[in-house]
C-alpha cells in the first residue's frame, strides 16, 4: 500500500470507499490469498481471533493497523466473529489483476462486497449445527397490528405469524432466531424483551418494513399475482416478510436464497410454552446452555439432519390440534409395529444428505459438485424408499410422505450421467464431469491428456539425446513445465551444443531449469486444451445448477418428506426400545397417566444400571395434586414427567408409560428451582414471584401447572402463606390442571377444603436411622421431610448434623407444645449450646501405638526370612492386652 504520509493511494482510496459503505461490520478485503483487515477492525479483530496485529504504510502520517486472515482458512475465522457478535462484509476481487494491469500500472484491481455475513444469514455447513435451524426473524408493529416472520436461509423455510408484542418473549424462546430484524426507531423499547436472549437484534430502516410495497415484491418474488394464493395475511405479516426479503437482499448483494411460499403458524395452534418454562423442562437446551441433558437430546433417533430439525421445531412447538396430533401418531405407531420396515427405512435414510441446505448453497452460488452429489445421493435414497414402500398400505401421512419422493427421475438420471461418483468441493477445480457425458469435453480432456503423454514421450527423447539419465521434466505453477537436471549437469547442459535447444530457465541450488520450443508449444496446446476442458465443465455446472434449481420446489418438498419419514421413524425406534406407549389424546380435561417415566432422568439412571420407578398421575377427580415428601425423593422428577409426557404426546410421539389419557393441554408452566437473575436486578425470590404472577394472570383451564416449592426464597410464614393463596387461586381462577410440590406440610389441610386438590406424597422407608428412598408416589400426605438426614447423606460435618437434629426435635416440641412465639423462644433458649453437644465422632490425629511405632522404625529388606518370623512374634506381643 506504501500510504505517504499526507497522499492516499488507489487502492487505500478504495479501501475507504468501500469501508464508508459497511461501517457497522468488519470489511474482509481480499488481497490475493488473504483477507486483510485494516484500522480499528484490524484491532478488533485481532483481538478477537488472536491473531497478529502488524502495520502496512501510513495514512495521515499514522501508521495503519493491519491483520489478514488466509482465504483457505477464512470460514473458522468467520465463525468466531460471528460468534462474538461482529458482522462481516466482505469484498472480493472482481477481476484478475492481469486485468486491471491492462488499464496502466497504477491501476487497482476492481472489488466489492459480495456478502454480508450475519449471525442470521450463514449457509455454510462448517458454520451451522446440522441438526438445529438458524433463523433470522424480522418483528413488525404498525399501530395495533404485530408481526412475527421467520426464514433458514440456509433451508429456504419461512414462516409467519400474528403476534402481539407481549408474546414476542415466549415466541423468541420457541424459535431461537440467531437475529432479529426490528424497526430502527422501535430498537429500544423492545430492549426488555430481547435482552434476555442469545440473539443480535439488527435495526432497519422504516422504508424496509413498507407493507404495501412489500406485497408487490413478495408477490413477484413467488410469481404469483397476490399474496392471497398463499393464505390472508394481515399488513403486519406482509410487513415482517417484506423486511427479511429486504435484509436477504441487502446481505447477499441482491442474490436472493431460495425462499419458499409463506407458511401462515396460527397462534392457537402450538401449546404455549415460555421462556421460563422451556429453560426449567430442558426441553432443547439444558440447563447448562448444551444439547446433552434436554428432552431432544434424549429423544433424537433420527437419522438426517433435516429430520433432527424437524424434531427440533416439534419439540419446540408442540401441537393443540387433535387432527394434526392423531396423523403423526399414526405414522409412528405403523412403524413401532413394522420393525423390519423401520429398520430398513433407517438403513436406507443414512444415505440422505443435507438436501435442502445443498440446494440453498446452490442457488446463493456457494454450491459446488460436492452438493451436486449430495443431491444426486438423496434422489438414489427417495428412489429406494419409494420401492421399500411399494404396495404397503401405509397410513396418510406416511403414504403422502412416499408420494412426495417420486417425480426426479429425469433429474436423478442426468446427475447420475454427467457427474464422477466422487466429485471435488469446486467447480473451479474441474474433474467432476463424468466422462462420455459431453463430448466436446472429452474431445479437449483428450488433447490435454494426449499432451502430456507427448511430454512423458519428450523425456525419454531428451535424456537420451543428453546421455544425462535422471534428466526429468516437472510442473509447478510458476514456470509451467520445464526440463530439470542436477546441478551436477549444468556445464554440459550450458554448452554446446545442448545450449542451442535447452533455453536456460532457472538455477537453484541444486539443479538448472531448462525449456525448448517444443516444450513451450505443447505446454500452450496442453494449457489451451485444459482452459478449454474447465471451460466446458463449468458450463455443464450451470446447466445442471439450472435443472436443479428449476426442481426446487418439488424438491424442498422431498426433503421435507424425507425428514417426516426419518422422524417417524426415529420415535418409533425410540418408542419400541424403551417399552412407550401410545398415549389416548382428546378434547377432555384427563390427565391420567400409569406408570410415568421420565425419560431423561431414566435414561441417565440406566447407564449406572440403576432403574426407574414408575409412578401413576391422575388428575381426573381433583385436577390439582399437592405433593409433599422428603429432600431427594423425586418430586421434581415427577412434576416435570408429567408435563414432559404431555409436551411428548403432543408432538404425536408415543410416552414413557404404562398408558396415557391426556385432554389436550393449551399450555404449560413450570417454576423449578428459580435462580438469581442479578444481570437483571433480579433476586431469586424476585424472579420467582414475577414468573408465579404470570403464572396466575395467563393460566387457562386447559392449562397443566407444575409448580415446586413456591415461596421457599423467604421467611417461612410469608412463605406458606404466598403458596397458600396461589394454590387457592389455582384453584378457584384459574381451574388447570396441576402438581404442586412444597415442604409446607401444613398445606396438606386445604386438600380437605377444596374439592380439587389431593395429596400424595413420594414414600420414603426409614431403616436404622438412615432414609431409602423408594422413589413412589402415593396417595397422602408426607409425615416429615427428612431435611437433616438428606444433609447427612451430602457429607455435612457429623456435629452440624447433630446439632441440626437437636434442634429440630426442639422446634417441634414447641409446635406440639403451644402456639405462643414465647414458649418456643424459652425452647430455644433452653437448647443446649452448640459446643455442648456431645463430641461428635470427628477424631483428631491418635497418638501412634507401640506396634506402629515398631513397624515405623524398621527396614523390611533387611530382614532374613528368620527374623521376619520373629518379629511377626514380638508385635503380637506388643498387642495391648485383650485384643491379641
Ligand atoms: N421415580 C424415580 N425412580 C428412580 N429414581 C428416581 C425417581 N425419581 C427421582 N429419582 C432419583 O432421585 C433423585 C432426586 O430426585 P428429585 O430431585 O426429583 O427429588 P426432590 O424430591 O425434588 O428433592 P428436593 O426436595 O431436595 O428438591 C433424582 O436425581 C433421581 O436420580
Amino acid at each position: 500500500m506504501n500510504t505517504q504520509a499526507g497522499t492516499v493511494t488507489p487502492m487505500m482510496a478504495q479501501y475507504l470507499e468501500i469501508k464508508a459503505a459497511h461501517q457497522d461490520a468488519l470489511l474482509f478485503y481480499r488481497m490475493g490469498d488473504f483477507y486483510e483487515m485494516f484500522f480499528d477492525d484490524a484491532v478488533a479483530a485481532a483481538e478477537a481471533l488472536d491473531i497478529a496485529l502488524t502495520k502496512r504504510g501510513k495514512h495521515m502520517g499514522q501508521d495503519i493497523a493491519m491483520c489478514g486472515v488466509p482465504v483457505h482458512a477464512a470460514e473458522s475465522y468467520l465463525l468466531t466473529l460471528i460468534r462474538k457478535g461482529f458482522r462481516v462484509a466482505i469484498a472480493e476481487q472482481l477481476e484478475d489483476p492481469a486485468e486491471a494491469k491492462k488499464r496502466g500500472s497504477k491501476s487497482v484491481v476492481k472489488r466489492d462486497v459480495v456478502r454480508l455475513v450475519t449471525p442470521g444469514t450463514l449457509t455454510e455447513e462448517s458454520l451451522l449445527d446440522a441438526g438445529r435451524h438458524n433463523f433470522l426473524a424480522a418483528f413488525s408493529e404498525l399501530r395495533e397490528d404485530c408481526a412475527l416472520a421467520w426464514v433458514d436461509i440456509s433451508t429456504g423455510a419461512l414462516s409467519v405469524l400474528g403476534c402481539e408484542k407481549l408474546a414476542l418473549g415466549p415466541e423468541l424462546a420457541r424459535l431461537t432466531p440467531r437475529e432479529l430484524l426490528v424497526e430502527d426507531s422501535m430498537e429500544q423499547a423492545l430492549f426488555e424483551v430481547t435482552e434476555g436472549f442469545d440473539l443480535a437484534v439488527t435495526p432497519l430502516h422504516r422504508g424496509a418494513f413498507d407493507s404495501s410495497g412489500g406485497a408487490k415484491r413478495l408477490a413477484a418474488l413467488w410469481q404469483v399475482a397476490s399474496l392471497d394464493a398463499f393464505g390472508a395475511f394481515s399488513r403486519a405479516e406482509i410487513s415482517a416478510m417484506a423486511a427479511l426479503v429486504e435484509y436477504l437482499e441487502l446481505t447477499q448483494k441482491g442474490k436472493l436464497p431460495l425462499l419458499r411460499p409463506p407458511q401462515q403458524e396460527a397462534r392457537m395452534s402450538a401449546m404455549r410454552i415460555d421462556a421460563a418454562t422451556r429453560r426449567s423442562l430442558e426441553l432443547t437446551h439444558a440447563m447448562g446452555g448444551g444439547r446433552d441433558g434436554s428432552l431432544l437430546h434424549a429423544i433424537d433417533r433420527t437419522v438426517t439432519a433435516g429430520g433432527a430439525r424437524l424434531l427440533e421445531r416439534r419439540v419446540a412447538s408442540p401441537s393443540c390440534n387433535l387432527g394434526t396430533i392423531s396423523a403423526r401418531q399414526a405414522s409412528v405407531a405403523h412403524l413401532v409395529e413394522e420393525d423390519r420396515l423401520r429398520e430398513d427405512l433407517r438403513a436406507r435414510l443414512r444415505g440422505a444428505h443435507d438436501l435442502d441446505r445443498a440446494l440453498s448453497r446452490l442457488a446463493l452460488d456457494r454450491g459446488g459438485p460436492r452438493d451436486m452429489a449430495a443431491i444426486r445421493a438423496t434422489l438414489e435414497v427417495a428412489d429406494d424408499i419409494g420401492a421399500l414402500t411399494e404396495g404397503r398400505d401405509l397410513p396418510a401421512p406416511l403414504a403422502e410422505a412416499v408420494r412426495d419422493l417420486s417425480g426426479h427421475a429425469a433429474l436423478h438420471e442426468l446427475l447420475d450421467q454427467a457427474l464422477v461418483a466422487e466429485p471435488p468441493l469446486l467447480a473451479r477445480d474441474g474433474s467432476f464431469v463424468a466422462a462420455g457425458y459431453d463430448e466436446e469435453l472429452d474431445e479437449a480432456r483428450r488433447l490435454r491428456d494426449e499432451g502430456r503423454g507427448v511430454i512423458a514421450g519428450m523425456q525419454a527423447e531428451y535424456a537420451a539425446e543428453t546421455g544425462i539419465q535422471s534428466l526429468k521434466i516437472k510442473h509447478n505453477n510458476v514456470l509451467g513445465y520445464f526440463i530439470e537436471t542436477t546441478a551436477t549437469h549444468a556445464a554440459k547442459m550450458l554448452a554446446p551444443p545442448h545450449s542451442e535447444r535447452f533455453i536456460h530457465r532457472q538455477t537453484t541450488a541444486n539443479q538448472v531449469r531448462f525449456t525448448t520450443v517444443e516444450l513451450n508449444e505443447i505446454e500452450t496446446r496442453i494449457l489451451n486444451a485444459g482452459g478449454h476442458a474447465l471451460e466446458l465443465e463449468k458450463r455443464v455446472f450451470d446447466r445442471l445448477k439450472g435443472s436443479i434449481l428449476d426442481a426446487a420446489g418439488p424438491l424442498g418438498q422431498l426433503a421435507r418428506a424425507l425428514s417426516k419419514i426419518d422422524l417417524a421413524c426415529g420415535l418409533a425406534d425410540l418408542a419400541r426400545g424403551a417399552d412407550w406407549c401410545r398415549p389416548r389424546l382428546d378434547d377432555s380435561r384427563a390427565f391420567h397417566v400409569e406408570a410415568g417415566r421420565h425419560p431423561v432422568v431414566e435414561q441417565a439412571l440406566r447407564r449406572t444400571g440403576e432403574s426407574f420407578v414408575g409412578n401413576d398421575c391422575d388428575l381426573g377427580d381433583a385436577p390439582l395434586w399437592l405433593l409433599t415428601g422428603p429432600n431427594m425423593a423425586g418430586k421434581s422428577t415427577f412434576l416435570r414427567q408429567n408435563a414432559l409426557i404431555a409436551v411428548l404426546a403432543q408432538i404425536g410421539s408415543f410416552v414413557p408409560a404404562a398408558s396415557a389419557h391426556i385432554g389436550i393441554v393449551s399450555q404449560i408452566f413450570s417454576r423449578v428451582g428459580a435462580s438469581d437473575d442479578l444481570a437483571r436486578g433480579r433476586s431469586t425470590f424476585m424472579v420467582e414471584m414475577v414468573e408465579t404472577a404470570a403464572i396466575l394472570n395467563q393460566a387457562d383451564d386447559r392449562a397443566l401447572v407444575i409448580l415446586d416449592e413456591i415461596g421457599r426464597g423467604t421467611a417461612t410464614y410469608d412463605g406458606l402463606s404466598i403458596a397458600w393463596a396461589v394454590l387457592e387461586h389455582l384453584h378457584e381462577i384459574n381451574r388447570c390442571r396441576g402438581i404442586f410440590a412444597t415442604h409446607y406440610h401444613e398445606m396438606t389441610q386445604l386438600a380437605a377444603k377444596l374439592d380439587g386438590v389431593a395429596t400424595a406424597t413420594v414414600a420414603v422407608r426409614e431403616w436404622q436411622g438412615e432414609v431409602i428412598f423408594l422413589h413412589e408416589v402415593r396417595r397422602g400426605t408426607a409425615d416429615r421431610s427428612y431435611g437433616v438426614q438428606v444433609a447427612r447423606l451430602a457429607g455435612l460435618p457429623a456435629s452440624v448434623v447433630e446439632r441440626a437434629r437437636v434442634v429440630l426435635q426442639a422446634l417441634e416440641q414447641g409446635e406440639r407444645e403451644g402456639p405462643g412465639r414465647g414458649a418456643r423462644q424459652a425452647l430455644i433458649d433452653d437448647l443446649p449450646l452448640f459446643a455442648a453437644v456431645p463430641p461428635a465422632s470427628e477424631p483428631g490425629p491418635a497418638a501412634a501405638s507401640a506396634v506402629e511405632e515398631r513397624l515405623r522404625e524398621l527396614q523390611p529388606d533387611e530382614l532374613s526370612p528368620r527374623e521376619a518370623l520373629e518379629l511377626i512374634y514380638e508385635l503380637r506381643g506388643l498387642l495391648p492386652a485383650g485384643s491379641a
